[in-house]
């Protein structure tokens, strides 16, 4: 267990949406004991107030981790979420706030990769329409307009971790695979990369979405892309519903031009599981509706918890800042008989010098440094042999740009 200056148990963590309870048995062993520990997430207003005093905070993808939350919230350092999208964090207020910003990028991806293809095999046979009937009283029993997958042409829209991953499975089953990014990628087993959109959506029999939230990406399927589509083809959403123009799908949908959708995620969504789900969507059985759970399974959620936990002990022990989204990457030895203080501020030149003045001024020898700069911020680590003095720490507080300035151990 690693000695850090303040008190362990003075350590304050808000969990918010009930992350796996491993991210809670993970900060434990390290003596992490201060936990908030929430099922839900928080409105802006209440999140406000239990923030204000937490010096790490855990979301989902539902909590919105605002300027004004960042504004709200002096003593946070870091905030995990506890899955691969951070668009719910406003990264620019998080970076000027000091806030260092974790996710975990993979451990849920199989999951969602899974899912995917289930859809993709139910919709080709009608099962939702088929299923929903019978759950009336009917008996849809006709071979009219079922397939197999195998030898069906799968269009992938973002070959990343969740893309690359449902072309494999894919691949498989029998099916052909393209895919269209805006970076040139390695295509996986037989895939193919398209030149462009319109290509991807002219040969795909079943179109399926792996883009993150962007500017680019908002409404990238609308109108326009779904007449490009097949008629009959199917398209699957599981990436962030910003992405599909909801009302265009449904309209697709009700003149039968597209034979089936499965979306997981959509443009509102309810912020409890007590609030009424509102969508046009609802009135079609061939549409697979899933609350957000692409990635909800054990294995994920267990995976997750313990890796982002891990991101923020470490964060919290000895200042390692690997694979934050939002902070220079730091990873960082643990030294031995010294004092390790951390400092992030504006990447302004000659806040490094500044530094090091201040510690020669006070003839305090540095043991060993590590800077790391990304466009807007600097964050530099210092090991020094000796104590330090508050009147140097705050000379160090003082340097302008500085954004935060702490001692460690
Ligand atoms: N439904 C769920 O529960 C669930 C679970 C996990 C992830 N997700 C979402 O899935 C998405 C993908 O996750 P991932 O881990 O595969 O991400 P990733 O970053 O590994 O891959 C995204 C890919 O999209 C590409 N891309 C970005 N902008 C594009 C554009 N405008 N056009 C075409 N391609 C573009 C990128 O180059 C990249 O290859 C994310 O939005 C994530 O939040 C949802
Ligand atoms: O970004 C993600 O990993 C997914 O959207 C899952 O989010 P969740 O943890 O809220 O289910």
């Amino acid at each position: 267990m690693a000695k850090i200056s303040l008190d362990k148990d003075k350590i304050r963590f808000l969990l918010l949406e009930g992350v796996h309870q491993s991210a809670v048995d993970t900060l434990k062993a390290d003596g992490y004991t201060n936990i908030d520990y929430l099922k839900t997430s928080l409105p802006e207003a209440e999140l406000i107030e239990r923030i204000s005093d937490a010096h790490f905070v855990g979301i989902r993808s539902r909590t919105q981790l605002t300027r004004r939350v960042f504004e709200s919230a002096p003593k946070l350092i870091a905030a995990g979420c506890f899955c691969i999208g951070t668009n719910q964090v406003d990264l620019e207020a998080a970076q000027e706030h000091g806030v260092a910003v974790f996710n975990a990028p993979f451990s849920n991806t199989r999951s969602v990769a899974e899912l995917v293809i289930a859809e993709a095999i139910l919709l080709l046979r009608g099962i939702p329409e088929k299923s929903a009937a019978c759950h009336r009283g009917g008996w849809l029993k006709s071979a009219a307009g079922a397939y197999e997958i195998r030898g069906k042409t799968l269009g992938i829209i973002g070959y990343g971790s969740i893309g690359s991953q449902v072309s494999v499975l894919a691949e498989s089953l029998g099916m052909k695979v393209a895919f269209y990014d805006v970076i040139t990628k390695l295509p996986l087993g037989n895939a193919v990369q398209a030149r462009n959109l319109n290509e991807l959506l002219n040969r795909a029999d079943i179109v399926s979405l792996h883009v993150p939230e962007t500017g680019a990406t908002k409404n990238m399927i609308g109108a326009a892309e779904i007449a490009q589509m097949k008629p009959g083809a199917i398209l699957i959403n599981a990436s962030r519903g910003t992405v599909v123009d909801i009302d265009a799908l449904a309209r697709a949908l009700g003149d039968g031009h597209l034979g089936g959708t499965a979306i997981d995620v959509f443009p509102v969504e309810p912020r409890s599981n007590t609030e009424e789900f509102v969508s046009p969507l609802r009135a079609f059985d061939n549409a697979i509706l899933t609350p957000h759970i692409g990635g909800s399974t054990q294995e994920a959620q267990e995976n997750i918890g313990v890796e982002v936990a891990e991101k923020l002990v470490k964060y919290s022990d000895n200042g390692t800042t690997t694979s934050s989204v939002n902070f220079p990457e730091v990873a960082l030895p643990t030294h031995e008989n010294v004092h390790r203080l951390l400092h992030v501020h504006k990447n302004i030149p000659g806040v490094l010098t500044a530094i090091n003045q201040v510690f020669s001024s006070h003839d305090i020898n540095i043991a060993s440094q590590y800077l790391q700069t990304n466009d807007k911020v600097g964050y530099v680590v210092v090991d020094i042999e000796r104590d330090y003095s508050e009147v140097a720490l705050k000379q160090l507080r003082d340097i302008e740009g500085t954004i935060r300035c702490r001692v460690l151990f």
